[in-house]
């Protein structure tokens, strides 16, 4: 055992629910955000990465974080995203041929506070059964009282724009200069795989700062336009649903993934919602009502689009359903170059079931 004599730590609810574990390590510290949990039994450096996770604790389902350590290139940020972790056994040693640091090494780099020992089935059923709440975690075990007060005054994530955050604060380019299309990406938050997506497909992409005009991203001259994932709630980022009507006003080709599809949603006047709980993990299954066919997918969403409204919407068409719950998981504009999905075509963490959705778009550029 590494360390014998590690921090009592709490994770205490926004309702007032306690569940007790220790930091891991030598850490000590507190840190607030929504609670929220993946199931993915892998994946976790790509997890910690994704700018969508932006203020919130993460639970790791998956009983054993850390086994397999980290990569310096299995990062879909450049820096750890999520507020804090929560784990039930954490790994301190780590065995995998092309790990070049531990876990443990890479949250310390990080700042993060993690704790574990917790019991993360029990504070997982809990959070399903009660729903997604603020938190805090925290080795001032001592201090519950104080910890309640300032729990209080976080912001609820519904109403919480994120995207200035994380999104880049100048424009920046990726891939091949020389290559043959080229797509302007608005930065709402977005994942590297996605970047890593279009360059292997011979894009040459332009990423804008999530309040860049319409006009910004068109100076590029661009043979399509991308509305990426993000973290916080879709309705505030009035911005980024402005440059989504200017695109679809000109049939202009737009894909949008995840909160970029939320994007779209509300630029239709579709409205978006918070779920109860939010669908984190690498095996949500979709089915693709076009072709029939079933895909096993990535995802992280804590939001959804009205499905009645969309169903009403005499623009919209639903592609695929979420067959968990039938909420919406990809929806495509009748007779406009526009589509988009709930879930990660990217992956990264996750299967690739999903990746021809890139391909599609890449033949509405092509059309
Ligand atoms: N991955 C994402 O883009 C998430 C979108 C949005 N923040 C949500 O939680 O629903």
């Amino acid at each position: 055992m590494k360390y014998q004599n590690r921090q009592k730590a709490i994770v205490l609810l926004a309702d007032g629910t306690i569940f007790y574990g220790k930091a891991v390590g030598n850490k000590q510290g507190t840190a607030f955000g929504e609670v929220c949990f993946n199931t993915g039994m892998t994946g976790y450096q790509e997890i910690f990465t994704d700018p969508s996770y932006y203020g919130q604790l993460m639970i790791a389902t998956n009983a054993h974080i850390g086994n397999y350590g980290t990569n310096v290139d299995e990062v879909e940020s450049d820096s750890i995203k999520i507020a804090g972790l929560i784990v039930k056994n954490f790994s301190y040693e780590y065995s995998r041929d092309t790990a070049d640091d531990s876990l443990e090494n890479f949250l310390d780099k990080n700042n993060l506070l993690a704790i574990s020992d917790v019991d993360t089935r029990a504070l997982v059923s809990y959070i399903r059964d009660n729903g997604a709440m603020n938190a805090v975690i925290s080795t001032e075990v001592d201090n519950i009282e104080g910890l309640k007060k300032q729990l209080a005054e976080v912001p609820n994530m519904i109403g919480l724009e994120l995207s200035s955050k994380v999104s880049t604060k100048e424009p920046y380019y990726f891939g091949e200069e020389n290559a043959t299309y080229k797509i302007a990406a608005l930065d709402i938050g977005i994942k590297k795989n996605i970047l890593r997506n279009f360059a292997k497909r011979d894009v040459y992409i332009k990423v804008f700062p999530y309040n860049s005009k319409f006009e910004d991203l068109e100076a590029f001259n661009p043979d399509g336009y991308f509305l990426s994932n993000g973290p916080g709630d879709p309705e505030p980022l009035v911005e980024a649903q402005e440059v989504a009507k200017e695109i679809i006003k000109r049939n202009l080709p737009l894909f949008g993934i995840c909160l970029g599809h939320q994007v779209i949603a509300l630029a239709n006047g579709v409205s978006t919602y918070k779920m109860h709980n939010g669908h984190r993990g690498i095996n949500h299954p979709v089915k693709n009502i076009k072709t029939g066919k079933g895909e096993i997918t990535s995802q992280n969403h804590g939001f959804a689009v009205n499905r009645e409204q969309a169903e009403k919407h005499p623009d919209l068409e639903i592609t695929h359903v979420h067959l968990n719950d039938y909420t919406v998981a990809g929806l495509a504009m009748k007779n406009k170059n526009c589509f988009s999905v709930q879930y990660h075509p990217e992956a990264s963490p996750g299967p690739h079931d999903s990746s021809y959705l890139f391909d599609q778009f890449m033949d509405n550029i092509k059309k």
